[in-house]
């Protein structure tokens, strides 16, 4: 059975996809199959949708988008509200059969993106994490370095932790050609404050393109079990 992990972020847009891309190539550099899966994606354009597209090229397997996602919607809003428009409502038991194929379907690593930030709305209602299936996965909180998110990863974090969920590092993304003034100094306070792990940075690519950016990304820190091996 696979190894799960979760993609959060510090809101949408934070890098997300992009950082589970090089974690997928990283691990796969290390020799393990990895299968993503994106529950819920909103907004396509000419029939694609640059999540599934890019997580499909990160794994390098054979799928089609719509073998990694179970509810898409066509507009670039929140789930929530597209689900209401294109009246197809977001069901957890559907994301339950659709992650169980994934997890059993040979690969080491599952890689569970979410959308937007932690407190994603699937209902008026719903939030995501209200999805059992969460529990069972080790959290990535992806910080997109921008001013303000200190208090995002740490109210994330924070939240993720005191509502048992296992957060096992987090990643400084960053978005822009421009480093947020001080990056440095606001690393090291993440680094200082945030109650998980740093498991390393990932730079701006110019290209956009997670195959070929830099990155820090240290893998032992999220991934004992494999190391062993
Ligand atoms: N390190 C980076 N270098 C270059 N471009 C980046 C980097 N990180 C993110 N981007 C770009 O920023 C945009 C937002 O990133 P991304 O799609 O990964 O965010 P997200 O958190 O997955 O958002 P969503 O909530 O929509 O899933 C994308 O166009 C992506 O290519
Ligand atoms: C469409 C967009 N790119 C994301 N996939 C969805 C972001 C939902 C954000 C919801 C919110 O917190 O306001
Ligand atoms: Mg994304």
């Amino acid at each position: 059975m696979a190894k799960q992990f979760f993609i959060t972020g510090t809101d949408t847009d934070a890098g997300k996809t992009f950082c589970a891309c090089v974690l997928a190539k990283k691990f796969r550099e290390a020799g393990l199959q990895v299968r993503p899966y994106k529950p819920i994606v909103a907004g396509f354009e000419n029939g694609h949708n640059a999540d599934l597209d890019s997580h499909i090229r990160a794994c390098g397997l054979p799928l089609k988008p719509h073998d990694i996602t179970t509810f898409a919607y066509q507009e670039a809003i929140a789930p929530h509200i597209a689900a209401e428009h294109e009246n197809n409502p977001i069901d957890f038991k559907q994301l339950d059969l659709d992650l169980h194929k994934a997890v059993n379907s040979g690969a080491d690593v599952v890689i569970t993106e979410g959308a937007g930030g932690w407190f994603l709305p699937v209902s008026s209602t719903a939030v995501l994490p209200q999805w059992d299936a969460l529990k069972k996965m080790e959290i990535i909180i992806v910080v997109g370095m921008k001013l303000g998110c200190l208090n995002h990863a740490l109210m994330t974090a924070t939240l993720l932790d005191n509502e048992g969920f296992r957060v096992v590092g987090f990643i400084a993304n960053t978005t822009g050609p421009e480093k947020m003034p001080f990056y440095q100094e606001n690393l090291e306070t993440l680094k200082q404050i945030m109650p998980c792990p740093f498991i390393g940075e990932v730079f701006y690519n110019e290209e956009h393109d997670f195959s070929k950016a830099s990155e820090t990304i240290d893998l032992s820190v999220i991934n004992a079990d494999y190391v062993c091996y």
